[in-house]
């Protein structure tokens, strides 16, 4: 298609748009459009072709309505083209400033003297454009036909103004189609309750999950009255209350937010929902519409987790374990157990605390690692750890750790046990062990008791003990073992009376029962006492009894403070027990000390038996030859006896044993020696002997106190005895022949007349061996063939 030079017939700019006058321009012609031609008249059959070009477009304009606007526009170029004879016909649209060709028809026929006119739509309607013809007549455009080309525009414009409303229309109906569809399917398949009422309080819709969740079909409930049916009867004067207030003031606490209620089925049971209404005018009126969920299922689950957290809750709070959730090392739930451990009754000022607070610092690292494991243990793993209380002291725990979801984050649970008590008791297993040892390998009693003090002392911290034993006659106590008191303090107070007012100890003693004093400086206890007690700073002391077998009192422990002070109550079991060891261990020395004394002493006379006095011997050879001293030896038997025992029965003479030795024993220095060998005879032994005069002195003191006769009942016991004495080393080297060379002056001694003593001379040692194999003494009778032990 041609169009003139420049197009500017085809932009708006050339248009004329308040009307329909065209733009005209001759092929032959300037640019400048013709405006003259309209005078020109045109022919009637020109005329009558473009009637029917008229007519041919307004019938395409009735029977247009289902077809395609391009189509139908391309049709009605057609027509004006072969109807009106025009050479060509355009329509252009102006779509958003774009021209662009909307039907076309005859485009590319030239021919030499043609010429072009656009008939613009107006830019006031829906369609804006314009008509272009290109005439085969060089007056194709004048006189009346323009009136009917203009005419035939109009129609044009119409079609496509009608069309397009037409097109939208549809579109429209397409969308309200689309629309009501959506709805009716969101409605449908919406697993809420909808519910649509009118101001009136009638149900206007009803949606299938209503049906469903309330038990009767939309038919049914549609036109009734909301509250009548689904709305409980006790709220039902609310709910109308509430309508009328709204729609009286337009305000209401229920509308545009989503609240908890209790619905009512058809059947009559209630069931909880949450409902959200939102209100809509339409046309002056209000509707509601409710939004309704069936919250049955949630209310559940929300119970049984409420149950369950309760459960676990009531578990966690009756737990006597301590038990304490941390979500990232902050406290976030403590049971009454833990506050208890942490010394709080007040949970509040713990929790949002960090954990790490209450650990020893040397034992943070440990637990900062099992907070921190990625791989929780299987089986929580027990450790120990030092933990602290508020009030910062300090307690030995116990504890698990496990990895648990609380409040919906990663958190660790921890149980943690205050051991103090168990590692207390095994402290006390350990040093009960170890005193109980040195028991059984016989270590001395002091040594033992000063074990037990001071392991009294390690476990209360900062006190000082002593353990004290009663004396044989009950009447005082005397200190075995006070490792850390002062020594001055030991000695100056000595042996401590038993009774009333005899300090902590000895009132202890005498009460048979613990004595706390906390204040030396105030109690009477310790009037006797005090001076020196305070002299070296001792401010308080408790004392405990000791025990033995049968409850027999055998002394007492003390515990003394440099403040006024008592023992921590955590450790009078401790002490308990120590009293209790103290006593086994002072009962076991006794029972081995009267072993002992069984073993050595004579039952009767309580001197050295021949066992002890071997060893006597043997020790005074070996001094003796060490340092070359001399010592002597006795060989003693009473004289004439046996008639004692015959005329005045045994107990005179076992009587008058016991008296004689007494007396012999006081006669002699304590560094000399004595033993009762059985029946009527003794040794002695005289070490430290300056020369024989000395060994004469003592034979005689020794032969006096055994003439003086012995008082028993009426009678006067009266006897003699007969004394040998060999000397070291001039009567021999060793013991065997220093008591054959005894036993033979003393058989002198008896043969010389009784009552005398005799010195070990080498005449008489034909006599010994007459009496070989040896003579040596045994218990029993006298005479040769028995010997001391070896
Ligand atoms: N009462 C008592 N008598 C004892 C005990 N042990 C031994 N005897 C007796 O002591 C006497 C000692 O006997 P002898 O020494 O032979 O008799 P004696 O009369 O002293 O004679 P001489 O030594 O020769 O003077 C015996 O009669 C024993 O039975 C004892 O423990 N108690």
């Amino acid at each position: 298609m041609h169009f003139p030079k420049g197009n500017a017939l085809l932009t708006h700019k050339t248009m004329r748009h308040d009307t329909l006058s065209p733009s005209i321009r001759g092929t032959n012609q300037d640019d400048e459009p013709s405006r003259s031609s309209t005078s020109l008249p045109a022919s009637l059959s020109y005329l009558g072709a473009l009637g029917a070009a008229l007519r041919a477009v307004r019938r395409l304009c009735s029977g247009s309505r289902d077809q395609d606007l391009n189509t139908v526009l391309e049709q009605a170029c057609r027509a004006v083209v072969q109807e009106g004879g025009f050479a060509s016909a355009t329509v252009i649209l102006l779509d958003h400033g774009t021209s662009r060709s909307a039907g076309a028809f005859g485009a590319g026929v030239e021919c030499a003297d043609d010429c072009c006119a656009s008939f613009p739509f107006p830019l006031s309607a829906a369609a804006a454009g314009a008509l272009v013809l290109r005439a085969r007549l060089p007056d194709g455009f004048e006189g009346a036909a323009l009136g009917f080309i203009a005419e035939i525009a109009r129609e044009i414009h119409g079609l496509i103004d009608n069309m397009e409303r037409e097109s939208e229309r549809r579109a429209l109906e397409a969308d309200l189609v689309d629309s009501e569809k959506f709805t009716s399917a969101v409605l449908t398949a919406s697993l809420d309750s909808i519910v649509t009422i009118n101001a009136r309080g009638e149900i206007i819709s009803f949606n299938q999950a209503a049906e469903t969740t309330f038990g009767c079909s939309a038919q049914d409930v549609i036109g009734r009255q909301f509250s009548d049916i689904l709305i409980p009867p006790a709220l039902r004067e609310r709910h109308r209350a509430g309508m009328a207030n709204y729609l009286a003031t337009g305000t209401s606490t229920m509308l545009n937010r989503r609240v908890e209620l209790v619905a009512c089925r058809a059947d009559g049971t209630l069931f909880p929902v949450e409902i959200a209404v939102v209100p809509v005018k339409i046309e002056g009126s209000t509707i509601f519409t409710a939004f309704i969920r069936d919250i049955s299922a949630l209310k559940q689950a929300q119970t049984v987790l409420q149950n369950r957290a309760a459960r676990y809750r009531h578990l966690i709070e009756k737990s006597p374990e301590a038990i304490i959730v941390c979500c990232e090392g902050l406290l976030g739930l403590l049971n009454p157990a833990a506050c208890r451990m942490l010394g709080t009754d007040q949970p509040d000022r713990l929790l949002g605390r960090s954990v790490y607070d209450f650990v020893d610092p040397d034992f943070r690292h440990h637990l900062r690692s099992a907070l921190e494991a990625k791989v929780p243990p299987a089986v929580p793993k027990f450790v120990e750890q030092i933990w602290m209380r508020s009030d910062g002291t300090r307690f030995n725990a116990e504890l698990g750790a496990t990895h648990i979801t609380f409040n919906d984050k990663r958190a660790i649970q921890l149980v943690v046990r205050d051991i103090t008590e168990r590692k207390r008791a095994e402290a006390v297993q350990v040093g009960q062990n170890r005193i109980l040892n040195m028991m059984a390998t016989g270590a001395p009693l002091p040594e033992i008791l000063s074990e037990i003090a001071h392991f009294i002392e390690e476990r209360s911290g900062h006190g000082m003990c002593a353990i004290l034993q009663l004396s044989e006659d009950g009447g005082s106590l005397s200190c075995l073992a006070a490792p850390s008191l002062p020594e001055a303090y030991v000695d100056a107070l000595g042996d401590i009376a038993v009774g009333p007012g005899q300090g902590s100890c000895g009132t202890a003693a005498h009460r048979m029962a613990p004595v706390m004093v906390t204040s030396i400086a105030s109690d009477p206890l310790w009037q006797s006492y005090r001076e020196q007690a305070l002299l070296h700073g001792l401010m308080a002391c408790t004392s405990w009894p000791i025990f033995g077998r049968n409850r027999k009192l055998l002394g007492s422990i003390a515990l003394y403070f440099r403040e006024e002070m008592a023992p921590a109550p955590a450790d009078l079991q401790l002490f308990s027990v120590c009293a209790n060891l103290a006593g086994v261990a002072m009962e076991r020395r006794a029972s081995e000390e009267k072993i002992r004394f069984l073993a050595h002493y004579d039952g009767l006379t309580s001197l050295p038996n021949r066992f002890l006095f071997k060893e006597y011997l043997d020790l005074a050879l070996r001094n003796a030859k060490r340092h070359g001293n001399k010592f002597a030896l006795f060989f003693l038997d009473l004289d004439s006896f046996k008639e004692i025992n015959d005329e005045l029965g045994h107990d005179a003479g076992d009587h008058v044993l016991r008296e004689i030795a007494r007396r012999m024993r006081g006669v002699l220095r304590h560094t000399d020696k004595i033993a009762r060998m059985g029946g009527d005879e003794f040794y002695v032994l005289i070490e430290e002997l300056s020369d024989g005069r000395y060994a004469s002195d003592v034979a005689r003191k020794l032969l006096q106190e055994a003439a003086r006769p012995v008082r028993f009942g009426a009678a006067n016991c009266a006897v003699s005895a007969s004394i040998g004495i060999s000397i070291y080393p001039d009567d021999g080297q060793d013991a065997p022949t220093l008591l054959k060379n005894a036993d033979a002056a003393m058989y002198r001694a008896k043969e010389s007349g009784k009552n005398g003593f005799r010195f070990y001379s080498d005449d008489m040692a034909a006599v010994v061996a007459a009496n070989e194999p040896v003579a040596l003494r045994g218990p029993g009778r006298p005479g040769p063939g028995t010997a001391l032990p070896r």
